[in-house]
């Protein structure tokens, strides 16, 4: 399916400012792959992401959606196809109601209304936000917020999924629940996070952004076992993979696939509930 594919080909990003926020970033991204992309404040992630759906244009360089090379014309098309939650849900709740907000999507696609609410409880559902459906956004708190414009993205049903940040004031059990239902997204993920216990669970593949450039792109298990690049880009390991503090041992080291893998570790490791290990 080739309409999942992203490619972008030597993108710079330079702000009406002079800040020179993305260099020259070159990567492709094909159908069903779930990618990381990660790097410490300011290496232009968010930049980044906001190409992918034209928020923003390129200074140079391109962007390509499928077979749609991201232009003016091409835009309708390529907003229907990459669902694009933002770093700052204050950005993309802007209705009376939870309910409008989730809906606006939906009815812009021409879908009727009742097939509309239809898309807009499930996508509520999913989220854990039903039960909000009547207020308006501003009431809610930074996490209910979060969760409701992750509902105004999935009730279009993208095929390509762009979260930047998605877990940023998440409670851990909402976190925990987003994480299921990323994984349940058989399509194209891209997400942005300093969450690296997520990206680590998540993401089979992690770009690295080091001033406004890709400094690293490959596998999470390499990168994230690469002490030298992780400490250049101002990262450090997840959580999961930092020696334990009592055996100072070592922590085997899972990936996406490996759930249900035993290992010749004394530990118990409860992957799918938490981070820790126990004695
Ligand atoms: N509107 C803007 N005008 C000028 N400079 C900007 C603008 N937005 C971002 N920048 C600059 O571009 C660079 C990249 O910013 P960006 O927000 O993409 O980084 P980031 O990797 O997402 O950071 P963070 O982890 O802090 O969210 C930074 O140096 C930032 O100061």
């Amino acid at each position: 399916m080739s309409h999942h594919i992203v490619e972008v080909k030597n993108l710079r990003h330079i702000y009406p400012d002079g800040t020179a926020a993305l260099k020259d970033i070159s990567f492709r991204i094909t159908h069903g792959e779930s990618v990381g992309i990660i790097g410490a404040n300011g290496a232009g992630k968010s930049t980044l992401l906001l190409h992918l759906n034209g928020y923003l244009a390129p200074t140079s360089g391109s962007i390509k959606i499928g077979d749609f090379p991201l232009s003016k014309g091409t835009l309708p098309e390529i907003r229907r196809t990459v669902g694009m939650v933002f770093q700052d849900p204050d950005d993309q709740l802007f209705m009376p109601t939870v309910f409008e907000d989730v809906a606006f999507g939906p009815l812009n696609l021409g879908f009727t209304s009742a097939d509309a609410e239809q898309c807009v409880m499930a996508a509520l559902e999913r989220v854990d936000a039903a039960h909000l459906k009547d207020k308006p956004p501003y009431h809610l708190s930074g996490g209910e917020k979060k969760r409701v414009a992750i509902a105004t993205v999935l009730s279009m049903s993208p095929d390509i999924l762009v979260m930047d940040e998605p877990t940023n004031g998440l409670d851990p059990f909402a976190r925990r629940q987003l994480m299921g239902l990323m994984r349940e997204f058989q399509h194209t993920r891209i997400i942005t996070s300093h969450d690296l216990d997520m990206v680590m669970e998540l993401c089979s593949r992690v770009i690295v952004l080091k001033d406004g450039e890709v400094r690293a792109d490959g596998l999470t298990r390499d990168i994230f076992g690469d002490d030298e690049l992780l400490a250049e880009c101002r990262l450090e390991k997840p959580l999961s993979m930092q020696g334990c503090p009592v055996c100072s041992g070592r922590i085997p080291v899972f990936t996406p696939d490996d759930h249900h893998h035993h290992h010749d570790h004394p530990h118990e490791h409860h992957h799918d509930h938490h981070h820790h290990h126990k004695h």
